[in-house]
């Protein structure tokens, strides 16, 4: 005979069977339904209201057990605390109060063919970078004769320095970090206090001010900004000093735009230039050349400010409507042409 302890016993165990059954395939689906959510990224009057409403909804789906996930990139907070930025998400009157007194380098190299990007880039810096604040240019190029100097606006300075050219696009793209160490282990020390560091072939579009500054800054990549870490394009070889093992790693970030203070950009490029010819004497060359240094390096040094895409967009990604401003646009070019 079966005790009746035994059946309640069998009972429950069947019960809690049914249940752990449908929890996980509810959590699957859920997880598969909202993982890309269609958000409003911009907190502005409206904004907030979207965003209470999404946290209305966020919680309303944890009481019924069901996991929300959001992706990170659409947060205005990192895991570790560091503001994600997103338009709205700041208040640029403090900011300005803040770093008032602050001098900013902009660091661009325009070598060879690409010495053409650099009058729209100057005029449109001119216009939206930095506006009323000290602001240096460093442009390193091959051609110092050939550059036509734009007007630029009060206290600030361009900085024409000859580099030579290398001649595949790559080594030239990757000699920017041996420049910024020695760049910023001298002259810059006490000349600027931020620096920020871009690709030429690139045109400002809209604001850009000192919400950007910060002790270690990267932007996220346009095109990996809602892809699963698993599928960012990390250096995956370990030979090469660029590796980043699956399962790290945060972001992608892209190198056409990233920053800091003068002595964490010393650090950053020191640590990346120093992996490329580790590399170079193995004979081998990151996924993404310097890219891929950046993002090794920002796996283990965690950026205290990222810029979301409002930072670096391309007109032919898609999800163009999650990003209500574009900050600063690549300009489209010609790969095969303009490099060679
Ligand atoms: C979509 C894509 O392909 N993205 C990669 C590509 O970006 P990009 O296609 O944006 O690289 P790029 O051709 O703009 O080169 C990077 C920068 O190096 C400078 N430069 C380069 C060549 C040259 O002849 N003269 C010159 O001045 C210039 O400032 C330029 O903006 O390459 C980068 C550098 O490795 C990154 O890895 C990017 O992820
Ligand atoms: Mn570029």
């Amino acid at each position: 005979m079966v005790s009746r302890a035994a059946i309640s016993g069998g009972l429950i165990a069947s019960v809690l069977i049914l249940v752990l059954f449908y929890a996980k395939n509810t959590t699957f689906f859920f997880q598969n339904k909202f993982f890309i959510e269609p958000v409003n990224v911009s907190v502005n009057e409206q904004g907030i209201q979207v965003l209470r409403m999404e946290l209305a909804q966020c919680e309303r789906k944890m009481l019924l057990g069901q996991r929300y996930i959001r992706k990170p990139a659409l947060q205005f907070i990192t895991p570790w605390l560091a503001p994600i930025l997103w338009d709205g998400t700041y208040d640029l009157k403090i900011l300005n109060n803040q770093f008032k007194d602050k001098r900013i380098g902009l660091f661009v190299f325009a070598v060879k063919k690409y010495i053409r990007f650099l009058p729209p880039f100057l005029e449109s810096a001119e216009r939206y970078f930095m506006v009323g604040y000290s602001v240096n240019y460093y442009v390193f190029t091959d051609k110092v004769g050939e550059v036509q100097r734009p007007k630029l606006g009060n206290g600030r300075i361009l900085n024409l320095l000859e580099v030579e050219a290398d001649k595949r696009w790559q080594d030239i793209s990757m000699k920017r970090m041996q420049i910024l160490v020695n760049l910023t282990n001298e002259r810059l020390r006490d000349e600027i206090d931020y620096l920020v560091c871009a690709d030429v072939d690139m045109v400002f579009n809209d604001h850009v001010g000192v919400e950007i500054l910060g002790n270690l800054v990267a932007t996220l990549h346009p095109g990996f900004f809602l892809s699963e870490p698993m599928h960012f394009p990390y250096e995956r070889r370990p030979i090469s000093e660029a590796y980043v093992p699956l399962g790290q790693g945060d972001f992608y970030y892209m190198a056409a735009f990233y920053g800091g203070t003068v002595q964490e950009i010393y650090k950053l490029s020191s640590a990346c230039c120093s992996g490329i010819s580790v590399d170079k004497k193995n004979n081998i060359e990151a996924l993404w050349q310097e890219e891929s240094h950046l993002n090794k390096y920002l796996v283990y040094n965690k950026p205290t400010k990222v810029l979301s895409p409002e930072y670096i967009w391309d007109t032919n990604l898609p999800h163009g409507d999650l990003v209500k401003k574009k900050r600063f646009l690549a300009v489209h070019k010609d790969h095969e042409e303009v490099r060679n």
